[in-house]
């Protein structure tokens, strides 16, 4: 005769749904607010947005986020200390951050959240595009702790590059090069730029556009590029240094010594220095085009080239990129993304993209 024993179950809490902490209430983390608001209205499952957060304060998430975002956005500037959000309630494990700043003490905290459990979703590039040590270690939190990184924004703002690199690799096949135009904001000033308008002019519309970094240098240095291609290439599997890519910034003396604050007072030195460049490329047959190469035997690269206009790499239009991918099964005929690949719009939607799959995985 067989005996049952009913063993007393120890009663587990009941799960607590997931929150959203959005961190960044500027061009994209707006868009962000935007997008989810009309997502929620069409009936898409999203966790709830429990704060809105930016450099300057900190506001609970509530019925009306159109609000709390203006709230968010009015606050005073404040003068150091903590951000704010470090100083309130911690998300808790199964929450999401998403980082909608370029701020390198929040990509300090990526591997923190990631190693109590809190999933990250990211368009700030400095977390797996900047230290390669800050990199290794989200890689490693996320990892131990089965925690997610959303970085799709990262790169392309949102193309399918990161997730095709990483399918290449599962599927075995090791990566040659990647080479391409990676930044919309450069893709877009040098298809625009024709000589019939300042390039500083440019520069400003674009920026109006939300094409740019907040610091349009970062895009203008090629600091933009270069984290993109480290991201891509860690992505692939390569342990590649900021200091191994070897970057030809497009900046001037004037406006790559100007505080933040001053940014836009020197643009115009760029105009002779843009426009004899562009000269000398016309008279070639050529296109001025800024691109980043990662070669797994040859190294990295980042700068302007004069490329024959009917080059692969110069097909894109706007703020496309076009990423060339080399790799086992793509040896003699290259894998070819493109799209547009910056704009607060799209960055956006990787973002919520990254969060529908966390949420619902
Ligand atoms: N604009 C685009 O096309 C794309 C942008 N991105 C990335 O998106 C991020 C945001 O870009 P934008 O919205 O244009 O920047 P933005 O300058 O308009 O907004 C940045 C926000 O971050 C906040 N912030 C700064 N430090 C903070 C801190 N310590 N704690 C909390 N909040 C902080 C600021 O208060 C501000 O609200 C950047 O990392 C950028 O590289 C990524 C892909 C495409
Ligand atoms: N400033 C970036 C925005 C997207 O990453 C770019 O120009 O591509």
């Amino acid at each position: 005769m067989s005996a049952v024993v009913a063993l007393r179950r120890t009663r587990q809490p009941a799960p607590q749904p997931a929150r959203l902490a959005l961190l960044g209430t500027g061009g994209v983390g707006s868009a962000f607010v935007a997008r989810y608001a009309r997502l929620r209205a069409n009936g898409t499952a999203l966790p709830e947005v429990a704060w809105i957060c930016n450099a300057r304060t900190q506001v609970a998430g509530t019925d009306d986020l159109s609000a709390a975002l203006t709230q968010a956005r009015a606050a005073p500037r404040r003068h150091g200390g903590f951000p704010p959000w470090a100083e309130g309630e911690s998300p808790r494990p199964g929450d999401i951050v998403v980082d909608a700043t370029a701020s390198e003490t929040v990509a300090d905290w990526h591997p923190e959240w990631l190693a109590r459990g809190i999933h990250v979703v990211t368009a700030n590039k400095l977390g797996t595009g900047g230290d390669l040590g800050r990199a290794q270690a989200i890689a490693d939190a996320a990892r131990q702790a089965g925690s997610r990184y959303g970085d799709s924004a990262t790169v392309g703002a949102g193309l399918p590059l990161l997730r095709s690199l990483r399918a290449l690799g599962e599927g075995g096949d090791r990566i040659h090069s990647i080479e391409g135009v990676l930044s919309g904001s450069l893709a877009w000033l040098f298809g625009q730029f024709d000589g019939s308008r300042p390039f500083s002019a440019l520069l400003r519309e674009a920026q109006a556009s939300g094409y740019t970094e907040p610091d349009p240098r970062i895009d203008l240095s090629g600091e933009d590029v270069r984290r993109k291609l480290l991201i891509l290439s860690r992505a692939a599997g390569f342990a590649v240094s900021g200091h191994e890519v070897v970057v030809e910034s497009l900046m001037p003396a004037g406006p790559a010594a100007a505080d933040a604050a001053d940014v836009d007072v020197g643009w115009e030195t760029l105009d002779a220095l843009l426009a004899a460049r562009h000269a000398a490329a016309v008279a070639a047959g050529r296109r001025l085009c800024f691109v980043g190469r990662f070669d797994a035997d040859a190294g990295s690269q980042v700068g302007l080239r004069a490329l024959p206009a009917g080059h692969p790499l110069c097909a894109g239009r706007g703020t496309d990129n076009r990423v060339v991918i080399h790799s086992d099964r793509y040896r003699d005929r290259p894998l070819v993304i493109q799209g547009p690949g910056a704009g607060t719009e799209v960055t956006a939607a990787a973002l919520l993209d990254d969060v529908l799959s966390i949420a619902h995985r």
